[in-house]
């Protein structure tokens, strides 16, 4: 059981962003998907969400092929976007049973589960309220209550960490951790180590469109001759450094 992207180049128009990419994500794991501005990680995002069509190459999640079951695909797929998307006329409630709906979810089963996740968030005395009324970072959490709420095989999560006050960085981190000890998948875009390293066992470095390395913190520190005391900060020197001698 797994996420595999075999191959795949696509983007927006003729010209490919992405190049011959292959990851793979098993059940348990957490992938952590890093790379400068313009990499390419938003556009790689966009094509496991089935939003764009790849030019070549294929994505599978246990088995089902995204291009031949695209319904079946994307019902085991849940997406926190970097910026929330909310209805402007419905209410946190209905954000949540809308939710229920798409995913198919008894509401019976769902709501407790729902309740946890809104207390440990802080929204749960919230639930009458329109959702766009909520502050950026409250916005967030409704994204992240949703996509948790959901329970899906493979979790998506573009850069979460920004925006989030500190008791929700560290309930999000212990969420991720929860879900891949329950054998769900992961993966995620970050700029900030600090976090990510408490929540992602690997990481797959994106450069100009393609895949440089996939490994360990270890094995990426090592690849690029990083101290153990380097952050990101670091290797984003190194990056930028190689596109500039490109
Ligand atoms: N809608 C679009 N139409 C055409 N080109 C796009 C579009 N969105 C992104 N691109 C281009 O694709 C390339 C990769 O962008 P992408 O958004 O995937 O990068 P990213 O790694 O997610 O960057 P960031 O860290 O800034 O979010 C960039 O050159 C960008 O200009």
């Amino acid at each position: 059981m797994a996420l595999k992207i075999e191959h795949l180049t696509g983007g927006y128009t003729g010209v490919p962003v992405i190049k011959d990419i292959n990851l793979e994500i098993k059940t348990g794991e957490a992938l952590g998907l890093i790379g400068l501005n313009g990499a390419g990680k938003s556009t790689t995002i966009k094509h496991i969400l089935g939003l764009l069509r790849p030019q070549k190459g294929k994505i599978s999640l246990n088995d089902v092929v995204l291009t031949q079951q695209p319904t079946a695909f994307k019902r085991q797929v849940a997406y926190i976007p970097e910026t929330p998307v909310l209805y402007s006329e419905l209410t946190l409630k209905e954000h949540l049973e809308l939710t229920m709906l798409s995913y198919d979810l008894d509401e019976g089963e769902a709501w407790p589960r729902a309740h946890e996740l809104l207390k440990m968030f802080r929204l749960d005395d919230k639930l009458d309220w329109l959702a766009i009324h909520f502050s950026k970072g409250m916005q967030q959490k409704v994204m992240i209550v949703s996509a948790f709420l959901a329970d899906t095989s493979l979790l998506v999560i573009d850069e979460p960490f920004t925006g989030l006050d500190p008791l929700a960085v560290a309930n999000l981190i212990s969420l991720i951790k929860e879900a891949t000890a329950k054998n769900k998948m992961v993966l995620m875009t970050t700029h900030v180590l600090a976090e990510a390293q408490q929540a992602v066992s690997e990481y797959a470095v994106l450069n100009n469109g393609t895949i440089e390395i996939v490994g360990s913190l270890q094995e990426i520190r090592t690849h690029y001759g990083l101290k153990p005391t380097d952050t990101f900060d670091k290797l984003y020197q190194i990056l930028n450094q190689e596109q500039q001698n490109e």
